[in-house]
């Protein structure tokens, strides 16, 4: 039973102030309790996942009431009778319990239901091993294999006492066809034995695909040589094989129980046994296990075949349920998704349909509302739907709104596994509607119930869907029209539409110190007005009774509704303050930076490796990486693209070193890496060099003066700032004397490039297209050929960057795949397999559409968040790629906290701003990062800051 603090649904005037239970979501491993021997990959599953785990192969059962009260989860076998005493106190903090197999009716499902426990098992891992062992116990029946043993071993020659009885030919009866009924069903029918079977869910024709013969079940009684049982222990089965169904069976049956102990009624096989009517019985299960000495007499019958419980004890089984169950507790605690959820259905549609999340959110919130704002018993709940996303999903939606209306009303957690159920207890039901009308919001949510002060409604929706962040929001209260977002404290007034009004409730709320946040009115043609004040604290009963006293006023109410994008993470009861959404793809870390989605290095060719890079294959795929890149990247025919060695930091290198000396250079710099390039002309090269740098990262140089009788060495886009040259180049001159010398590393397959603007351009393929690293490219225009071909360099040039031959020409070889040292050709092809997938999604257009995409919606993160700022502040010198940004008010060690809570919640990794730039964020936005995994990321910086900075 429940325990209510309050006259569930029935208080007058209810003014609502409840605290909802913002569980701090602290850092600490989730932990896990194994209390069954069980396969070592669980625990290695759950440690490798951060979990802190304690496996034990036995816990007595008062132990386990108390021990339990210290874990989120539990993972047993059939050992462990999860009773509803071991539920209750691990109530609050046990949040799963895991069934390493396949029976949970060793768990207390509904006690598990009532406190929102979710209870889980691994269907069909051990089918197989369940069903070749029913299959050898038919076998060991027919042959009497095991007696025949014990006589050989007692040191007798009996061949004429075990005379046996063939299979082929034989009827098997088949009590329930499940994924164990079937299975032996299919290695039955290989011996050649006809198959029939029982199993209220199965269908004629079903039963049939599987080359069964759907019977009732008289039919299996009646007619089986052998039967054998494949279903739960429930209601109905329980003793399904006693006296009077037994005695319906042919004489010299033989009965095989790998299923569970209970569906046998042990005694009546004992009888049938000894009256020779049951020829034989194979049992693994028993009633109870171990078995009591009482039932000695059937085990030790003659004609009884039995195992201790070993249909998944195989290495296989053990293995894939183990790890199964463990990566099933692992997927929900981190919310990637919900499987083998045996308690709630719910809970798994509302995995299926993430999309959903912000009217699901929504229709919690609208619940908690209304309950909150009523004035008395509510009579009749109705939920009503419109739109085509909303179409027949409104199970989902009601459960929902009934989380919404117990949640303030009850004390106890309530979650999407216990609302239907806690509901039922209340009697509170909701009926559904969909309703075919067009509306403006498209897609729209209307809750309706009767109180004792007449019809109340709200309607809401979710705006921003597809393009901005989704925002659920209430755009109807009781028919007037709102707008309100449905988070924090609120207070809703009905009063007659005249001056003076607002005025004096806002002078009320601020002589008591209390914020407005925000004001939503609506009114009537009638001349009644209705108003919704969002406020920063909770409002004080006092204070509602002075409002309440307001000349007009006809009725006013508070309600406590928790905060946006942070409640649906409580739908799985595991930590409201968490967002449910987590990116898929972690990496987000600017270099080397995250593969392709759907990247599988095991896909790559490999047929070359081992080759040399000079043969014509070698020199064929080089080739082949080389003009796919150029192509890809719309660069001019003229332009000459090669291979270097040293990632972009060796091309660049040897641009500088093979190409300057002959002018005088301008240096644009405004980060780490091109300040690098400014000392290595100054400090290495000694050449006459103007600098054009900046004073502070995220700042763009003024470069007005450039000249264009000067060479021109610059960064595109500046990794470590999150500053970009703004598009086009524009400083750059048409008809310059000099020539440029651009680092684009994490500019290209993100950014359109000026080509006619770059004279020598360098990239590495371990930033934009998420390849491997120590390989760069080099790209030279007709003008920097003819630098290379006219000039010479005044220093040493290392034989790794030269880019001349031995008669002082170009050697234009490196650019026809002739690379200077040795490539790794694994590296070439999983550039290749990049290059291959940018195709595929269209190319640079949508390469760069991509990176952009992920810049708006940080821009979106940062509209939102006001501590959270950009480094980079004007947007026309700001990156889409390496995205820097600043969190105010967080001291350095506040923000490298931020970045290592995300780590460690494994939904961001690498984001720290770089060693030498200010303390931030650094957040990789090129093309392959998804910008789904963008948004659900920028949630998570909000909750890190939260547990970092606010608390
Ligand atoms: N001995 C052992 O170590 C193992 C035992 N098992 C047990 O074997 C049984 C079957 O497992 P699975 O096939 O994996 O389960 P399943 O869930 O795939 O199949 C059970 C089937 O029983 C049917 N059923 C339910 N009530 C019925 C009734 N009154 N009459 C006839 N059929 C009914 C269901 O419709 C369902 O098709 C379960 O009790 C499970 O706990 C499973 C694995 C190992
Ligand atoms: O999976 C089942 O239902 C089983 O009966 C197997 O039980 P076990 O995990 O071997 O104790």
């Amino acid at each position: 039973m429940l325990r209510l603090t309050r006259t569930v649904l029935g208080l007058p005037g209810f003014t609502g102030g409840f605290s909802f239970s913002s569980a701090a979501a602290l850092a600490a491993a989730r932990k896990v309790l194994i209390s069954d021997p069980i396969d070592p990959i669980c625990v290695s599953t759950f440690e490798s996942a951060g979990f802190e785990v304690d496996a034990r192969d036995k816990v007595p059962a008062d132990e386990l009431v108390e021990l339990i009260k210290s874990y989120d989860a539990l993972v047993v076998r059939s050992g462990t009778q999860v009773t509803s005493e071991v539920l209750a106190a691990g109530a609050g903090k046990l949040r799963v319990v895991g069934r390493a197999g396949t029976g949970v009716d060793n768990i207390d499902v509904d006690a598990a239901t009532a406190s929102g426990i979710m209870v889980m098992n691994t269907p069909g891992g051990n089918t197989t091993s369940a069903a070749e062992l029913t299959v050898s116990l038919l076998m060991a029946l027919s042959r009497d294999i095991p007696n025949a043993t014990t006589s050989l071993k007692s040191g007798k020659w009996e061949r004429k006492k075990y005379m046996g009885t063939e299979l082929e030919g034989k009827t098997l009866g088949l009590v329930g066809l499940g994924q164990i009924g079937r299975r032996v069903a299919a290695i039955c029918r290989a011996m050649g034995m006809r198959t029939i079977g029982y199993d209220p869910l199965m269908s004629a024709d079903a039963a049939a695909a599987e080359a069964i013969e759907a019977v009732d079940l008289d039919a299996v009684w009646a007619e089986a040589d052998f039967i054998s049982l494949h279903t739960p222990l429930t209601a109905e089965t329980r003793s399904l094989v006693d006296a009077n169904t037994l005695s319906k069976c042919k004489p010299g049956v033989r009965i095989v129980n790998c299923a569970r102990g209970g569906i046998v009624d042990e005694a009546a096989l004992l009888d049938a046994l000894n009256s020779g009517h049951v020829a034989g019985a194979a049992l693994d299960v028993y009633e109870s296990e171990p078995p009591p000495e009482a039932i000695k007499p059937l085990l030790e019958h003659e004609r009884c075949i039995c195992t201790p419980h070993l249909g998944a004890s195989t290495e296989e089984a053990q293995h894939k349920v183990a790890h199964d169950i463990a990566s099933q507790i692992v997927d929900v605690f981190e919310d990637r998704a919900v499987r083998g959820v045996v308690n709630s259905r719910i809970l798994a549609e509302l995995m299926q349909h993430k999309d959903l999340l912000p009217f699901v959110e929504l229709a919690e919130r609208m619940g908690s509302l209304l309950i909150q704002l009523r004035a008395d018993k509510l009579k009749s709940v109705t939920l009503s739907t419109r739109g085509d996303l909303l179409k027949g999903k409104s199970s989902l939606l009601k459960a929902a709104a009934l989380k919404g209306m117990l949640t303030p009303m009850v004390e106890e957690p309530v979650n999407f596994i216990n609302a239907p159920s806690m509901a039922t207890e209340f009697g509170l039901s909701i009926n559904e509607l969909f309703e075919n009308k067009p509306t403006m919001h498209g897609n729209e949510l209307t809750i309706t119930f009767e109180g004792a002060d007449g019809m109340r409604s709200v309607s809401g929706t979710v705006t921003g869907r597809g393009t901005a962040a989704p925002q659920p929001r209430i755009v109807n209260l009781d028919q007037f029209a709102i707008d309100l977002l449905p988070q924090g404290n609120v207070l809703y007034f009905r009063n007659d539409d005249k001056p003076g009004v607002i005025g004096a409730i806002t002078s009320l709320l601020g002589t008591a110190n209390i914020n407005v946040g925000s004001f939503a009115l609506g009114r009537s043609p009638s001349g009644a007005a209705v108003g919704v004040v969002s406020v920063d604290s909770s409002i004080p009963d006092e204070l509602i009774d002075s409002i309440a006293g307001l000349d007009g006023m006809i009725a006013v109410r508070s309600a406590k509704l928790p905060a946006l994008s942070s409640s649906v993470g409580g739908a799985l009861g595991l930590d409201e303050s968490k967002p449910v959404i987590r990116p898929n793809n972690p990496k987000f870390g600017s270099g080397p930076c995250s593969k392709r989605p759907g990247y599988d290095v095991a896909e790559l060719p490999t047929g070359i490796l081992g080759r040399s890079h000079r043969s014509s294959e070698g020199l064929a795929l080089l080739n082949e990486l080389t003009n796919e890149s150029k192509r890809i990247l719309s660069v001019p025919d003229e332009y000459h693209v090669g291979v270097m060695p040293g990632s972009d930091t060796g091309a660049f290198e040897a641009a500088m070193w093979n190409l300057l000396g002959s002018r005088p250079v301008d240096i644009v710099h405004f980060e780490s890496f091109g300040t690098g390039w400014y000392k290595d002309a100054v400090q290495q090269l000694k050449l006459d060099v103007r600098n054009f740098g900046v004073d502070a990262y995220g700042e763009f140089p003024d470069v007005s003066g450039v000249s264009p009788a000067h060479d021109l060495v610059f960064t595109y886009n500046g990794t470590t700032s999150g500053v970009r040259v703004p598009d086009g180049a524009p400083f750059i001159a048409d008809n310059r004397e000099g020539i440029t010398l651009c680092d684009a590393t994490s500019a290209v397959f993100a950014m359109d490039m000026p080509w006619d603007k770059l004279d020598c351009t360098t990239y590495s393929w371990q930033k934009a297209l998420g390849g491997e690293a120590a390989h760069g490219t080099m790209i030279l225009s007709p003008a920097a050929v003819e630098r290379l071909n006219t000039t010479t360099a005044s220093w040493p040039v290392p034989k790794v960057f030269n880019l001349r031959k031995g008669d002082g020409s170009a050697n234009l070889d490196i650019f026809k795949g002739k690379v200077i040292n040795t490539p790794s050709l694994l590296a070439v092809e999983d550039c290749l397999d990049a290059l291959r997938w940018a195709d595929s999604i269209g190319g640079l257009p949508a390469m760069i559409a991509n990176s952009q995409a992920n810049l708006r919606a940080v821009e979106r993160a940062v509209d939102r968040f006001p501590w959270l700022s950009f480094l980079a502040k004007d947007a026309a010198t700001r990156s889409s790629t390496s995205v820097c940004l600043e969190l105010e008010g967080a001291t350095p060690e506040q923000v490298k906290a931020v970045v290592a809570l995300l780590a460690s919640e494994r939904v961001a990794y690498d984001i720290g701003a770089y060693r030498d730039a200010p303390p931030g964020l650094r957040i990789w936005c090129g093309a392959t990062v998804e910008t789904a995994d963008v948004e659900a990321l920028m949630d998570w910086v909000a909750w890190a800051y939260d547990e970092v900075v606010r608390k």
